[in-house]
């Protein structure tokens, strides 16, 4: 037994490319884009897919804007010959819309793919043959000579059987297969020696397609293989130079992007990031990505949850939820410190501002996705993200103090089902807290009238239920709700207000008013909240009143509570009712 198996491995040895360019350019185009989906996705699945689920992949492909599209390899299969067919008979290709089809460097199955494609307006044939050293030895058993053999008699075989049926416009692409192992002066011989074969025209540019068809180095490795191609490739002007990475290492996104830096012109890869093993590169983060840095990628994403469901659907493979752009927890912050920043951010955004949100790098609109999941609340949260939510869905925005407040009281019940709570289980939480806090007092009715001879005062008659017995008050002050205060004094609490507002509340079917009161009082420490809603305002402030009071007897012992009661309800009115 090997006691330190990393020895095992060589490490892949740096390009010698001390004059490097790519890594001072910035992308500022989108690539061409060819999906492979349908073919090295395909070629990938557990269950390949049948023509109804290949059908219903290529019309999203469609819709989404790919103009590139490698739909099978003809010759592998009745149902992807078939599928082929299909398209071509039922006229299912749009005019700007060309098909790719992948062929290995085998003269029956080239020909079964030319015959697959009889009748096709325009195609992309792609072959290809490995040309990396461990292949030329083990799989082929050929050598370096024979490898440029196999591939010029193939782009020989693909020129000729494309002359035989001129109504086709053709184009053709050659791949050597494993590139990124492949010694950089043999992919460049071979690559030229099929270039030389097919004499690219401008305006039927050949496409030579780098696979990273294992990804064996950093992606700055396979930047140096590209720029090394890209500047010694003959026919350069004739050529898309296109890179095909996949994902062994988990940076096939980063070699996609440095390889552009490097000359590609042109990415092959799949929607997320299906393919071979980890996948071929992600087409959709690459395109958001271009997206998030000003750029069009050219490609509609629009509704992600929409092609992620049909992929889904059609790969039977799920997609994860912490997938860049498009898993479902992506534009989700559980705790608190971001909660916090976001809704700062969204408070201080402005209509016509560029997107500058905290901890959201886009829009979640841009994708089709809703604010609802930006803030979700469990036991890592704050009073950031519960003020949001109720901000957001409810219209109530709270005071700081009464955040703090009642964000602990949510902890408490978070604590107790360690699970995460709603907006609406917010919502309800704070009803249950504040508004519906109607015991031992509860509010009747009152009415105000001016003081005679004192102009800025107002005197107040209401009746409240106290455990529901209805008893009457009187207080005067300089509005209804000092006047209110003024008639519970009886209550001996020295109650006085620290805070208090009022906003309009339009919620679903409602439209009434919030009123929030924040007292204090000498028998507890700090400040307590009170919250009343009603279409009244004045009602609502003396409701708030009596939740801030209720929840403060909530704090006394209970006979210190019942002590206090029992003042109030023997108190006599202190002054006249006048109307
Ligand atoms: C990196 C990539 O994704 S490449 C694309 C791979 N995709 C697929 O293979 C999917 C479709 N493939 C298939 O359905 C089948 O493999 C077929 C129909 C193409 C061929 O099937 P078979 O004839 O049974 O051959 P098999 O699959 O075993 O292929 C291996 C043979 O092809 C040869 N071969 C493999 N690749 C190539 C190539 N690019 N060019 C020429 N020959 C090749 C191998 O050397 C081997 O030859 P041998 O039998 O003389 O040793
Ligand atoms: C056929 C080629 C392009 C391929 O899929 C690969 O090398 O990964
Ligand atoms: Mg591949």
């Amino acid at each position: 037994m090997l006691t330190h198996p990393e020895t095992k491995y060589q490490p892949f040895q740096p390009i010698h490319l001390p004059d490097r360019r790519w890594p001072s350019q910035t992308i500022t185009q989108p690539p061409v884009w060819l999906s492979t989906d349908l073919r090295d996705g395909n070629q990938a699945l557990i269950e390949p897919m049948d023509l109804a689920r290949k059908l219903r992949l290529f019309q999203t492909l469609v819709e989404v804007g790919l103009k590139e599209i490698e739909i099978g390899f003809p010759a592998a299969s009745q149902t992807e010959f078939g599928f082929i067919r299909h398209l071509i008979e039922q006229r299912l290709i749009p005019d700007d819309v060309t098909l790719q089809v992948l062929t290995p460097a085998r003269e029956p199955l080239i020909r079964r793919t030319f015959e697959s494609l009889q009748g096709a307006e325009r195609a992309i044939v792609h072959v290809y043959n490995a040309t990396a050293p461990v292949f030329r030895q083990v799989v082929f058993g050929l050598d370096q000579a024979g490898t440029v053999q196999l591939a010029t008699s193939a782009a020989q075989l693909i020129k000729d059987l494309a002359a035989e049926q001129p109504q086709t416009h053709w184009r053709f692409e050659y791949s050597p297969e494993v590139f990124t192992s492949t010694e950089l002066p043999f992919a460049r011989d071979i690559c030229n020696a099929v270039l030389d074969i097919w004499q690219p025209s401008p305006d039927r540019k050949a496409v030579i397609n780098l696979p990273a068809s294992v990804e064996v180095a950093t992606p700055n490795v396979f930047a140096d293989q590209v720029e090394w191609m890209h500047r010694q490739l003959n026919w350069r002007d004739r050529v898309v130079l296109s890179v095909h990475p996949h994902n062994d290492r988990g940076c096939g996104i980063a070699a996609a992007e440095l390889g552009q830096m490097a000359g590609a012109d042109r990415v092959e890869g799949c929607l997320f990031g299906n393919g071979e093993r980890t996948g071929n590169v992600d087409l959709v983060i690459l395109a958001m990505n271009l997206y998030t840095q000003g750029i069009h990628p050219g490609l509609d994403f629009s509704q992600i949850d929409r092609v992620a469901q049909v992929v889904k659907d059609c790969t039977q493979l799920p997609i994860h939820p912490r997938h860049p752009y498009a898993g479902d927890l992506v534009f989700t912050a559980f705790s608190g410190s971001h909660q916090d920043a976001i809704r700062k951010g969204f408070a201080a955004r402005q209509p016509e501002d560029r997107w500058n949100v905290p901890y959201l790098p886009m829009d979640p609109a841009d994708v089709g996705r809703s604010y609802e999941s930006v803030v979700r609340v469990n036991s890592q949260s704050g009073k950031g993200g519960i003020a949001f939510l109720l901000e957001q869905d409810y219209g109530v925005v709270l005071p700081r103090r009464l955040q703090i407040e009642f964000s602990q009281v949510v902890q408490r019940v978070m604590d107790a089902s360690g699970r995460e709570v709603s907006a609406a289980e917010i919502w309800q939480i704070f009803q249950t807290e504040y508004v519906q806090a109607t015991e031992p007092l509860a509010y009747d009715w009152h009415k105000t009238v001016r003081a005679e001879d004192r102009a800025q005062t107002e005197v107040l008659t209401a009746q409240i239920k106290v455990q529901g017995q209805p008893i009457r008050l009187q207080g005067q002050g300089n509005g209804p709700i000092d006047a209110f205060i003024d008639g519970l004094a009886g209550l001996d609490l020295d109650i006085r207000i620290r805070h208090y507002e009022e906003r309009s509340l339009t919620y679903g079917s409602w439209a009434s008013a919030i009123a929030i009161v924040e007292i204090t009082s000498d028998p507890v420490e700090g400040s307590l909240h009170g919250v009343g809603i009603h279409e009244n305002i004045v009602t609502a402030s003396l409701m708030a009143v009596l939740s801030a009071v209720n929840r403060l007897l909530k704090q006394l012992s209970p006979e210190a509570a019942t002590r206090f009661l029992k003042r109030l309800t023997t108190q006599p009115l202190t002054i006249p009712i006048t109307q």
